[in-house]
């Protein structure tokens, strides 16, 4: 643990919010003046009670909901003074992967369809952990889901034709494939079957491991963001109440 934390603090911050507040209307304050870093190749996890902000913190973050105050920065650029276009764009270097897959996927596409979506809305090409530039659209899809333990031929189906886990594996093939800064993980498994659940976090970590990413882990299962995080943040009432090392949680239970 303290070697991966040297190594950690060596990496260049990826992203750190500071003082991030947000008031529903009706005045319901659902985040009150967070702050924290993540990163590169970091894992960071926020746990809470329920209703305690996290998912309105994740969608602040991610500029699916706007903050009222506070900074957000992005690899080094202040993503709360851009203007909404340069904000839809920077957006694209975050990827976030949620609690109910079927959510994520457009019933009317083929998995080879959604999976190639921010792929081409980007514009961009093969991923450069795939390797060769010159690789048809199939292949790249396909070696996305050879990345996720999915065969090829999943490629023609449609989402209903996919268990959860699997369409899990593909909503976490389709973050990683435009190479994210960030990617946000909102209570990845909880819908999933517990023999299920080990297994998409074992492949979460893989990937982490491999193409050194960085994650924001949002999760109430602490035996979850204990396996996956090096550090943890907790959430009550909007506020945040303590900062630690995962170890650390479980050390003092
Ligand atoms: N659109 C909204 N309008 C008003 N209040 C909202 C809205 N969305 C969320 N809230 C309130 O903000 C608080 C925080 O909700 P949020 O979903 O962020 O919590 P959470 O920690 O992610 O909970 P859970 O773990 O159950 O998903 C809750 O009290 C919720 O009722």
């Amino acid at each position: 643990m303290q070697l991966l934390q040297i190594s950690n603090l060596e990496q260049p911050e990826v992203l750190r919010l500071k003082n991030v507040w947000k008031t529903y209307p009706g005045g319901y304050q659902a985040v009150k003046g967070i702050s924290f870093c993540i990163r590169r190749g970091e894992c960071l996890g926020l746990v809470g009670e329920s209703g305690s902000g996290k998912s309105t913190l994740a969608r602040c973050l991610l500029a699916l909901e706007r903050m009222d105050e506070g900074e957000i920065w992005l690899n080094g650029r202040p993503l709360h003074k851009l203007t909404s276009a340069q904000l839809y764009q920077a957006r694209r270097e975050m990827q976030a992967v949620f609690q109910n897959p079927s959510g994520s996927f457009n019933s009317k596409l083929t998995i080879m369809d959604s999976l190639l979506e921010p792929i081409r809305c980007q514009n961009k090409g093969c991923p450069s952990f795939l390797g060769s530039p010159g690789m048809s659209e199939w292949k790249i899809a396909s070696s996305l889901l050879e990345r996720v333990h999915l065969p090829a031929s999943y490629l023609d189906r449609y989402p209903s034709e996919l268990s959860g886990g699997q369409k899990q594996r593909v909503a976490i093939a389709r973050a990683i494939s435009v190479e994210p800064s960030l990617i946000v993980l909102d209570e990845p498994t909880a819908s999933l079957d517990v023999s299920i659940q080990a297994k998409v976090l074992n492949l979460l970590k893989d990937l982490q491991e491999e193409l050194c990413l960085s994650y924001l882990f949002i999760s109430h299962d602490l035996s979850a963001v204990h396996f996956m995080s090096e550090r943890l943040t907790v959430m009550q009432r909007g506020e945040m109440v303590d900062v630690c090392e995962g170890k650390d949680l479980f050390d003092s239970r």
